[in-house]
């Protein structure tokens, strides 16, 4: 645990008294902003935390009610014993302590009830905040960025073995506050009915125990905090052996043992630090374990000592001790004060989530459920889109991927983009789609930069299929008509983009037709080859182009397809956009080579660029990849008698050796 600030340390004395004296505020004022930054969130879930804070009253006046009960059961039952009074008197006091007791009984349940469903509705709004907040920034950039991951992962306190969370700390606060207030009524009778003396001295001895309890268990949870990133990858393997999508692998390659072998040495890293802060914490008990009897020892015998001499009544006795019961409760770091240091973690990541996006609020999911109506974003044509000098560098990366990249793609041509893997195409098509911000230079729609011409613009201008497109668990329709939702009703458009996709025969085979759910968990739901997805994504992206967005992007558009669709792919998507720019990137130069035109990227720039024709001619690189993929299909038609260079030796057929282009 730290003990004090470093750079304090080499002060000299008085400097660093006033140092620590500054640290010292400082820290109260970051608590106290905390605890009220927790109250804060119970207080937007008025109606039920009103209800709350009744049941609370209730239980704050529990021990001083039943201090005071007790004291009164014991003056009627003195009275009674020495003939001084009725014994009826003892008949008040009892129904007292019963109903105190019954109403405890059940307001303790219903106050649990409602804390719950208070601490549910408390973690279900800070999830949405931080949904919304993942959804809000235009780039993508912060998803990819494990501080972000971090802290929305701690703010929604998702997790295995997570049953703290800020709906927890954020009642446990309310909680507290209320037990402070009991304490203060248990003090009170104290005083009334002994010495004030007492009941001060018993609520600092007790306020410092918690304080020294507390400080141990706030670095502990900051140890937890701290160590959130090793929780997140115990977490993944632990998807990994128990969820589906890894499942095959697991299961073909034998990797169970490997697997869970794994995921136990990252728990281990991880619950071993916390474990050893523990120990820490436990073998420091004794000052805790010190004071707890200095307290209870000066609260039965201080009272006691003034009964034996006479000047204590023995009802005042009981009262006193009871009461001191009450005060103690402060002491012991109840439940809520664990909810409380934990739920804190979420809340201050949630105020960083908040600090770091704060330019970018977030939209109300309305907003985004209500998305305007895609109208080629106003511009009637396609655009102008260019790069002048673009650079784009990873933010875990220190070399550039995208490095001083100029092209144009003009409105309405179909540009193909290849080149080797790695070398950026898929970042190109993100830095094009507004899903990452150039690091330097200018990406600019119709000669105006995209961030003044606005991104969120732009991006209902655009539709993509990524290599690695979602597979939705909803119908055939909807799998559609997400990529237009506002036209999801087009069932002509989703039939037409259907069509051409390929993909109309899915239809016609599943049980419900357009409503059949592409996903085999749901029942009378199907799943899908991966070429019939491709098939599926690219009728999504069909569908948004029939509805307005005037830029569509390929991305491998073909790696799942087979030689038939991939034949046909060209000739029914591609060449059917009309009012659309298209950008295609694939390795099969046999998709590319009927492209407008077609650029090749390599070390981040576009070094080559012309029509297939021209390329070639050229006798450059792309001259080189096509020949060398064309090579692997002529090869196979060499004519019989003749080297064949296939390892087997095989009559491949082929009659005049020329070397064939892909079809
Ligand atoms: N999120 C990321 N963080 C850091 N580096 C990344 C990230 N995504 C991609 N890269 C790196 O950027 C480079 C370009 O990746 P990109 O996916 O754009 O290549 P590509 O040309 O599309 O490749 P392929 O043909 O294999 O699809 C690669 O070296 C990759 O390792």
């Amino acid at each position: 645990m730290s003990t004090g600030n470093p750079s304090a340390a080499r002060l000299p004395g008085p400097a660093k008294t006033t140092v620590r004296r500054t640290l010292w505020w400082t820290a109260q004022r970051s608590l106290l902003s905390d605890r009220i930054d927790l109250l804060r969130l119970s207080a937007a879930e008025r109606s039920v935390s009103a209800l709350l804070i009744l049941v609370h009253l209730w239980t704050a006046a529990v021990p001083a009610l039943t201090a005071m009960a007790t004291g009164w059961l014991v003056a009627g039952l003195t009275g009674a014993a020495t003939g001084s009074g009725a014994a009826s008197t003892v008949v008040g006091p009892l129904v007292a302590i019963s109903v105190l007791l019954v109403a405890d009984e059940v307001l303790t349940s219903v106050g649990r009830a409602l804390e719950q469903y208070t601490a549910g509705r408390i973690d279900a709004r800070m999830r949405r905040r931080v949904r919304r907040l993942a959804m809000a920034p235009s780039s993508m950039a912060h998803l990819e960025d494990p501080v972000f991951a971090d802290d929305a992962a701690r703010a929604s306190d998702v997790g295995e073995g997570r049953v703290r969370s800020p709906g927890t700390a954020a009642v446990g606060q309310l909680r507290l506050c209320f037990r402070f207030l009991g304490a203060l009524g248990s003090a009170a009778v104290i005083a009334v009915s002994f010495s004030a003396w007492l009941a001060v001295a018993l609520l600092l001895v007790c306020l410092v125990n918690r304080a020294l309890i507390r400080r141990w268990w706030v670095y502990l949870a900051e140890v937890r905090d701290k160590r959130e990133g090793m929780r997140r990858r115990a977490q993944y393997w632990s998807d990994v052996a128990s969820t589906g999508p890894a499942a095959k692998e697991v299961r073909l390659f034998g990797l169970h043992e490997w697997v869970v072998r794994r995921r136990t040495r990252e728990v281990l890293d991880w619950a071993q630090t916390i474990w050893s802060a523990r120990r820490g914490i436990l073998r420091q008990q004794g000052w805790i374990a010190l004071l707890a009897a200095v307290a209870a020892g000066s609260a039965l015998l201080l009272p006691g000592l003034a009964a034996a001499r006479g000047t204590l009544p023995v009802s005042d006795l009981m009262a006193v001790i009871v009461a001191a019961w009450g005060v103690f409760q402060i002491a012991s770091m109840g439940r809520e004060a664990f909810d409380i240091e934990y739920g804190l973690g979420a809340v201050r990541a949630m105020e960083r989530l908040n600090t770091a996006h704060r330019r970018n609020p977030a939209p109300a999911v309305t907003d985004v459920q209500r998305a305007e109506p895609v109208a080629a974003a106003a511009a009637g044509a396609p655009a102008t889109l260019s790069t002048e000098g673009l650079v784009f560098t990873y933010p875990a990366s220190r070399h550039p991927v995208i490095d001083g990249l100029d092209l144009t793609v003009r409105p309405g041509e179909v540009l193909a983009l290849v080149g080797h893997n790695g070398v950026g195409k898929t970042t190109l098509i993100k830095l094009i789609s507004g899903l990452y911000r150039p690091t330097a230079g200018r990406l600019c729609v119709d000669g105006r930069p995209l961030e003044e011409a606005g991104v969120s613009a732009w991006r209902k201008r655009v539709a993509v299929v990524f290599q690695d497109f979602n597979r939705y668990p909803l119908s055939l329709a909807d799998n559609i008509a997400l990529s237009a939702p506002e036209h999801r009703h087009d069932e002509e458009g989703i039939r037409a983009a259907a069509r051409r996709a390929g993909v109309d025969t899915l239809a016609e085979r599943g049980p419900d037709g357009y409503d059949t759910v592409l996903s085999a968990d749901r029942a009378g739901g199907t799943d899908l080859s991966g070429g019939q997805w491709q098939r599926v994504a690219i009728a999504r992206a069909v569908f948004a182009v029939e509805h307005g967005r005037d830029l569509l992007v390929l991305d491998e558009p073909t790696a799942h397809l087979d030689v038939h669709a991939e034949a046909r792919f060209y000739r029914q998507v591609v060449a059917e956009v009309t009012g659309a720019t298209v950008v295609l990137i694939s390795h099969r130069l046999s998709t590319v080579r009927q492209a407008d035109r077609i650029a090749l990227l390599e070390a981040g720039r576009v070094t080559e660029q012309g029509t297939h024709r021209q390329l070639l001619d050229a006798g450059g690189e792309y001259a080189r990849l096509f020949e060398l993929q064309a090579a692997r299909f002529t090869d196979i038609r060499q004519p019989a008698g003749r080297d064949t260079g296939h390892p087997t030796g095989r009559d491949t057929g082929h009659r005049s050796g020329r070397k064939e282009a892909p079809r």
